[in-house]
């Protein structure tokens, strides 16, 4: 594969990483991960982020960095946005074959080149307002954005060609094959990495959606031509789409966009219980026409559940009770809702329960700081009974109701 060229003298150096199963060891990646760094070219040259490794990986990266008409050899700065291993795993390498390639990162990210990677010097601390010369009118400025998505966080961007170096802002899982740049995709194929990039938001970005903001502020003083992420499609025609789509989920929790008026029903049952009186609260939230989707764990990775939970105003939540308490898939998916900072749903609890119950207290201690607005939830003993089928309906139509607003 070659270096995918931006503007004169910047390329990006893209690999499609489709050999991991899950991204962090824990979100699945059937359709595979993108990683990008690029090179920016002046009189001197400049490496922005690195790779993880894979099979064959270096040697595949070498071939691009020629075809960019450059090598590990010939670098002379190594910016690193992000020191999370999938963007600094040749560091070592690099650092071995070129001494001379000085490291710039923000103050903490040069703590974690000094600590993780025991590289003691050649190191630069840059901060917001810094910039790097590198000649033949190319300065590359530094812009501090913590937390997006570890405290070290910075974006780089080239004044000169308007590109913008983002890092995790702006990504998605999904690879890309020989096309890079959001004019080589089709509708239907953007379709498909927006869903990818609205689960790699809800899965590793979420929890840090106020500082998302922060920096989406920061960022509106720079005309930016081209935003250049680590992960996924960079985006040379319709920067906004990437730009406004992030701001939308970043309103999603933080209560500056609204979710989406649908309803993500979450499902678990070991007899078919709970299953019956849910088909009560889907039959009413259907009478209301409030379109839905629906997931049962564990059979649905929790991943995938995360995606359309996040975007979604409504959510059912129904489940038995397990051991005096929540049945366990479901405890795991609302720990993830907990550490995500999923708040502001609209939501209905429902399930069966054998002899004394227990689901429901701990469900109501588990939700009680997320600010969520609460249906009256439904229970009842094994089987449910004409009566709690009507109730049931009648809840999920109130749900529909709520969530239409
Ligand atoms: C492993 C296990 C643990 C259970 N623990 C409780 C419990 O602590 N309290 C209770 O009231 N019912 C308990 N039950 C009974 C179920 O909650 C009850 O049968 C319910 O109707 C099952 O609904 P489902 O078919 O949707 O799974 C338990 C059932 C199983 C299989």
């Amino acid at each position: 594969m070659n270096a995918h060229e931006i503007t004169p003298g910047v390329f990006a150096i893209h690999a499609d990483i489709k050999s991991a199963a899950r991204f962090e060891g824990i979100w699945p990646i059937p359709h595979g991960v993108t990683l990008n760094s690029y090179i920016v070219k002046g009189e001197k040259t400049a490496l922005i982020d690195l790779a993880k490794d894979w099979s064959g990986s270096i040697e595949q990266y070498e071939r691009q960095l020629e075809t960019a008409g450059t090598s590990f050899e010939a670098i002379d700065y190594l910016i690193l946005n992000h020191l999370e291993p999938d963007h600094t795993a040749f560091i070592v390498e690099l650092r071995k074959r070129n001494p001379k390639a000085e490291i710039l990162s923000t103050p903490k990210g040069i703590a974690l080149v000094k600590n993780f990677f025991k590289i003691p010097e050649g190191l630069r601390e840059v901060k917001t307002g810094d910039s790097l010369d590198l000649g033949a009118g190319r300065v590359l400025e530094f812009f501090e954005t913590p937390n997006i998505h570890w405290p070290e966080t910075m974006m780089t961007y080239d004044r000169a060609g308007g590109t913008l170096f983002s890092c995790d802002a702006f990504g998605s899982y999904g690879t890309l094959g020989d096309r890079v740049f959001d004019d080589e995709f089709t509708a239907e194929e953007h379709a498909f990495y927006e869903h990818e990039s609205l689960r790699y938001y809800s899965n590793i970005v979420s929890s840090f959606s106020a500082f998302v903001t922060k920096a989406l502020d920061k960022l509106k003083a720079l005309e930016v031509k081209t935003v250049a992420p680590s992960h996924g499609i960079i985006w040379r025609k319709n920067p906004k789409t990437i730009c406004d789509r992030y701001a939308k989920y970043a309103g999603y929790n933080t209560g500056t966009a609204p979710c989406e008026k649908e309803i993500c029903i979450i499902w678990g049952s070991m007899y078919g219980y709970t299953k019956a009186g849910l088909e009560a609260v889907i039959a009413g939230i259907e009478a209301e026409k409030v379109p839905y989707t629906i997931h049962q764990v564990p059979d649905t990775d929790a991943s995938f559940v995360l995606a359309d939970a996040y975007k979604a105003a409504g959510l059912v939540i129904a489940m038995p009770t397990y051991e005096y308490k929540m049945f366990p898939p479901m405890a795991h998916i609302l720990d993830l809702f907990e550490r995500k900072h999923f708040t502001g749903k609209k939501a209905l609890r429902i399930g069966s329960w054998g002899w004394v119950g227990g689901a429901k207290k701990e469900y109501e201690e588990r939700i009680a700081a997320f600010k969520w607005t609460s249906v009256e939830s439904v229970e009842w003993q094994g089987v449910a009974s004409e009566a709690d089928l009507a109730l049931l309906k009648e809840r999920g139509r109130e749900l529909a109701k709520l969530v239409k607003e």
